[in-house]
C-alpha cells in the first residue's frame, strides 16, 4: 500500500501535463514505476485508502484467462469494466471489425488464447505455459503477451497490462508483469489485484510456491478531472495493514478455472479500508 501511495504522492509532486488526444484529456504523468507485491506472504495488495472492489478485478481477469471477448461475458462474472470500451467508445463503434453490442474484439484474452498465426491455426500461450510450468520447465521464454499490433485494429482498446513473464527457481514461481499505461485512481486498483492473483492462481495450479510478483509500469497517470479526489482527499488518509486472498484450494488446473471457478471461492480476510471514493472513468 506505501509504494501505491508512493506513485500517487510522485505524480501528484513530480508529474508532467501531458494531453491525451484518445480521451480530449489531459494528464499529468510519470514515466517508469516498478512495484512488487509479496504473494509468499500472502500480503494482498488491495488499496486501503479507499473502498476497493477487488471480486470485480479477479473477475476481470478469470475473464481473460478465459479468452472471453465480450463485455456481455465479463458482466455474467460480476465485472462492469468493458462496457464503456465496448459500447461507449465512437472509434469503435465506428469500427467494422465491430461484431455488435458488447463486442470487444480480439483483445486481451483472445490473444491468450487464440493468437492467430498466418496460416489460420490458433497457439494457446496459456496453456504451454500451464503445461510446462507444471512439469517443472522453464524455458525463459514462459510468456504469455496480449500484445498483438497486427490486430490492434480488430479490437476496442490496446492491452495496457500487455505481457505476464513466469519464471521458476526451483519449486518457487515468480512473475513479471509489464504495463505500458496505467490510469492510477481506477485502473491500478484492479492491475495490483491482478497481478497477484494471477501468481497465486499460477502457482496453485502448477504446483508450485508463489514467490514475488514484479509489476512494471511505463506510462503512469491521473486524469485531470481525478486529481482534486487524489490529492485532497485519497492522500490525506492513513493506510491500513494488508489483508490476505484466500484461494480456494480446489481450484488445481487450467481446466478448473476455464469451467467452474467463480467469485465465491476467493475470499479477503482482514479488510480495513477507508470510505468509497468515485473516480470519474475516461472513455
Ligand atoms: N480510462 C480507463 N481507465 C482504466 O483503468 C481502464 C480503461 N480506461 N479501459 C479498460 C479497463 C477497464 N478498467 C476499469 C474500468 C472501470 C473501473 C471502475 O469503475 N472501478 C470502480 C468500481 C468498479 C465496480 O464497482 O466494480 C472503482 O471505484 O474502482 C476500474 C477499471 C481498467 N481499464
Ligand atoms: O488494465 C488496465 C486497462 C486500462 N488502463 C487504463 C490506462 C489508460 O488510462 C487507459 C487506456 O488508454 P490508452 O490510450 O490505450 O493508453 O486505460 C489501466 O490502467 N489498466
Amino acid at each position: 500500500m506505501k509504494q501505491y501511495l508512493a506513485l500517487c504522492q510522485r505524480i501528484v509532486d513530480d508529474g508532467v501535463w501531458i494531453e491525451n488526444e484518445r480521451t480530449g484529456k489531459r494528464c499529468l504523468t510519470v514515466i517508469n514505476a516498478d512495484l512488487t507485491y509479496d504473494v509468499a506472504n500472502n500480503q494482498f495488495p488491495l488499496i486501503t485508502t479507499r473502498k476497493s472492489f477487488w471480486k470485480a478485478a479477479i473477475a476481470e481477469l478469470l475473464g481473460y484467462l478465459r479468452g472471453y471477448d465480450n463485455a456481455a461475458q465479463f458482466r455474467a462474472i460480476g465485472c462492469n469494466t468493458w462496457n464503456a470500451n465496448a459500447n461507449d467508445n465512437q472509434a469503435w463503434l465506428d469500427n467494422p471489425y465491430r461484431k455488435g453490442e458488447d463486442d470487444m474484439g480480439r483483445v486481451y484474452g483472445v490473444q491468450g488464447r487464440r493468437w492467430q498465426k498466418a496460416d489460420g491455426t490458433v497457439i494457446d500461450q496459456l496453456k504451454k505455459i500451464v503445461d510446462d510450468l507444471t512439469k517443472g520447465i522453464d524455458d525463459r521464454g514462459e510468456i504469455l503477451t496480449f500484445y498483438n499490433p497486427g490486430e490492434f485494429d480488430m479490437g476496442c482498446l490496446r492491452p495496457c497490462m500487455h505481457t505476464h513473464t513466469f519464471s521458476l527457481l526451483g519449486d518457487t514461481l515468480y512473475l513479471t508483469s509489464a504495463q505500458r499505461s496505467c490510469d492510477v485512481p481506477l485502473g491500478l486498483n484492479f492491475n495490483q489485484v491482478q497481478v497477484f492473483t494471477l501468481l497465486a492462481l499460477m502457482a496453485q495450479i502448477t504446483g508450485h510456491k508463489p514467490g514475488q510478483a514484479y509489476h512494471k509500469i511505463i506510462n503512469a497517470h491521473i486524469y485531470e478531472d481525478q486529481l482534486p479526489l487524489m490529492r485532497d482527499e485519497q492522500l490525506t488518509r492513513t493506510p491500513f495493514a494488508s489483508p490476505q486472498l484466500i484461494i480456494n484450494p480446489k481450484i488445481t488446473s487450467l481446466e478448473d478455472l476455464e469451467t467452474w471457478v467463480t467469485l465465491d471461492d476467493f475470499e479477503v480476510v482482514g479488510y480495513q479500508h477507508h470510505a468509497p471514493i468515485q473516480y470519474p472513468f475516461s472513455v
